[in-house]
């Protein structure tokens, strides 16, 4: 049996950081969508009792490093499964991006395998498995737009913001999470207007939505990584209407409905940046 699964890239509308925790994790508040740069994920049942993966990128991993590795480990471990599974990853989500490029293919395995091997387990209780492997995996496998909240698993679902174009680059090093959620000043932080941001989505105000896009970790990072900030003013300067860093960076995106800005962007970026997307913001939820 076989399955092709799609995974989107998630990005942080707003991105606020309430509190540290006892259990290592912080409490956020963060408005998060799903954007249509997609990895694609193919299962296929195997004969042999293991897990194979492979990824058409170089700098991720096939063992059981590997989120989706884990997202099958979880699930066949759980459900005493005796049949293996091939997982063949097309990387289309650049890597350590602050895009959950790696929770939303876990996602994605978890709901393939779900159909693969009937399990029937419901969205929520799939996302309640997904929290053990990361806290942006219970978004991804539901996807759609939502308030995340506690570590990142209390969602609440809101109407997909208006159509978009969507101009995402992602600056040529990587950031580690932990690192920048440790780096973090939690008594100076300037908090993003969250309540403000989720009536801009609901009143289908675009440009409420844009002057209102917003995340603390922009300063960590910035701080780190100079060159990140400049690709976010260069972003501003060329016409996007609104522009972030999403989650722990380094990808910058800005969104506009304007298509010819959107390519005019594009355009401008690509010649100095060597990763740049153009997509649409999807922000409907999976299924
Ligand atoms: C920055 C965001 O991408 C915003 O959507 C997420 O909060 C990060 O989610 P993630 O990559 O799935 O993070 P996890 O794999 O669960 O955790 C990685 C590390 O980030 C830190 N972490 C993560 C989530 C959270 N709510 N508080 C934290 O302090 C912890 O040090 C943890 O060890
Ligand atoms: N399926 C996968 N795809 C990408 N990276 C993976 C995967 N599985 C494990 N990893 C590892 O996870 C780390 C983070 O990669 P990922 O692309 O998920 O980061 P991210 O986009 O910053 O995530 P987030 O936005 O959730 O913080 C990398 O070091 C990578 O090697």
């Amino acid at each position: 049996m076989q399955k092709i699964v799609k995974a989107p890239a998630k990005v942080n509308l707003t991105l606020d950081v309430i509190g540290k925790r006892d259990d290592g994790f912080h409490d956020v508040e963060m408005i998060m969508t799903t954007v249509d740069l997609a990895d694609r994920i193919q299962l296929k049942t195997l004969k042999e009792d293991q897990i194979k993966i492979d990824v058409t990128q170089g700098f991720v991993p096939t063992n059981e490093n590997n989120l989706a590795y884990k997202a099958a480990k979880l699930l066949k471990d759980k459900f005493s499964i005796d049949k293996g599974i091939s997982i063949f990853i097309d990387k289309k989500i650049p890597v350590s991006a602050g895009l959950a490029g790696g929770s939303t293919d876990a996602a994605a395995v978890l709901r393939g395998l779900n159909d693969i091997w009937e399990l029937q387990l419901s969205m929520e209780e799939l996302a309640e498995i997904g929290l053990e492997i990361g806290s942006d995996v219970p978004f991804c496998v539901h996807g759609g737009t939502a308030i995340a909240r506690g570590r990142g698993e209390k969602l609440e679902f809101i109407p997909a913001p208006p159509p978009c174009w969507v101009v995402l680059v992602k600056p040529p090093m990587g950031v580690s999470t932990k690192d920048i959620y440790e780096r973090l000043n939690l008594k100076e932080l300037k908090h993003p207007d969250t309540s403000g941001m989720v009536a801009a989505i609901q009143a289908q105000d675009f440009k409420g939505i844009c002057i209102r896009l917003e995340n603390v970790m922009e300063t960590v990072t910035f701080e780190l990584h100079p060159n990140v900030k400049k690709v976010k003013e260069k972003m501003m300067q060329y016409g996007g209407d609104g522009v972030v860093m999403s989650g722990s960076g380094p990808t910058v995106f800005a969104l506009t409905q304007n298509e010819s800005r959107a390519v005019r962007l594009y355009n401008s970026l690509k010649g100095f940046m060597e990763q740049v997307y153009v997509v649409r913001l999807l922000g409907k939820k999976h299924g």
